[in-house]
């Protein structure tokens, strides 16, 4: 795998002519960085994801991959899939084979790999996610979370440099959500850029390099801090403030927190207060 960057750009997208999810959004997925999209229900960020994995075709606008512009034939369709790779919010749209094993090389075999090198590949994926140990299970009896990482691993096992992940911490309790975090940062380290959306706009401000927001029919897309510290744009996107930024801010003009960049969680906010208590005269 290596690096690509995906994009779109003039994208009107939507299931009626008439009434386009999105209207001209332009979105660029740089090579090798985090991007949380973000969105309230119903803003169109699924419909993105799904337009920026082929699975959905623009009524008007561009796709690309390191510039090079998508085709909806067979062949190019075929060739995005395994540069880009989509894992849908709900598993259950995705797993249908017996066993763990056995979906996870549904892709690879798809391409007609040989069997050693989709062995080798599934492998590979399920030890990434960590989920080696469920192998032999069958997909149906295992739990919500677990079946959230098995999804991923089998778009994992396509190799692709792109992988499109449509909420993957919703539902998730807080340990699972660390764990799909640690398994991301691995593949991030095999040279997989990430691309998840999200509501939760705590998990972005932490986890993201860059947000894109997607709002009115379009995407806004910039440095996290910039971004999720626009409270007019929060609230024409129906989000909120991140804790950290509303409590940094607070802090600061109580004089209790130092100057430079606002802490993005918790432990760094911990880490920038004084050591001493009492409020400053
Ligand atoms: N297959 C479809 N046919 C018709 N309309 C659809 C279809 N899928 C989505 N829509 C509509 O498109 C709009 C955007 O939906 P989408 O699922 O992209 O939003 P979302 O931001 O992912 O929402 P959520 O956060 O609730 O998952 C919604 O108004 C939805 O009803």
């Amino acid at each position: 795998m290596s690096h690509r960057t995906l994009a779109g750009t003039g994208l009107v997208v939507g299931y009626d002519r008439a009434r386009p999810v999105l209207d001209g959004a332009a979105l660029t997925v740089p090579a090798g960085r985090r991007l949380a999209v973000l969105g309230a229900n119903g803003s169109g960020k699924t419909t993105l994801l799904r337009c920026l994995s082929g699975a959905l075709r623009p009524l008007a606008g561009t796709v690309t991959v390191d510039g090079v512009p998508l085709r909806h034939s067979r062949a190019g369709l075929r060739a995005h899939r395994q540069e880009v790779q989509l894992v849908l919010q709900d598993p259950d749209d995705q797993l249908f084979s017996a066993s763990v094993a056995q979906d996870v090389s549904f892709g690879p075999l798809n391409l007609g790999l040989p069997e050693e090198t989709v062995r080798a590949r599934v492998a590979e994926a399920l030890a990434l996610l960590a989920v080696d140990h469920l192998a032999a299970r069958p997909t149906h009896q295992l739990s919500y979370g677990e079946r959230k990482r098995v999804a991923i691993a089998g778009a994992v096992a396509m190799r692709p440099c792109v992988l499109l992940l449509d909420e993957p911490t919703a539902g998730l309790d807080p340990s699972a959500v660390a764990e799909t975090l640690a398994a991301l940062a691995r593949l991030e380290e095999h040279d997989s850029t990430v691309v998840m959306s999200t509501h939760d706009v705590d998990l972005a401000l932490r986890w993201a390099d860059e947000v894109a927001v997607v709002v009115d029919r379009a995407v806004v897309q910039g440095a996290p801090l910039d971004v999720l510290g626009d409270d007019v744009l929060l609230a024409r996107a129906r989000l909120e403030r991140p804790w950290a930024l509303a409590v940094g801010a607070r802090l600061r003009e109580l004089g209790l927190l130092p100057g430079g960049t606002l802490p993005r969680d918790a432990a760094s906010l911990l880490a920038a207060l004084p050591d001493r208590p009492g409020v400053p005269t």
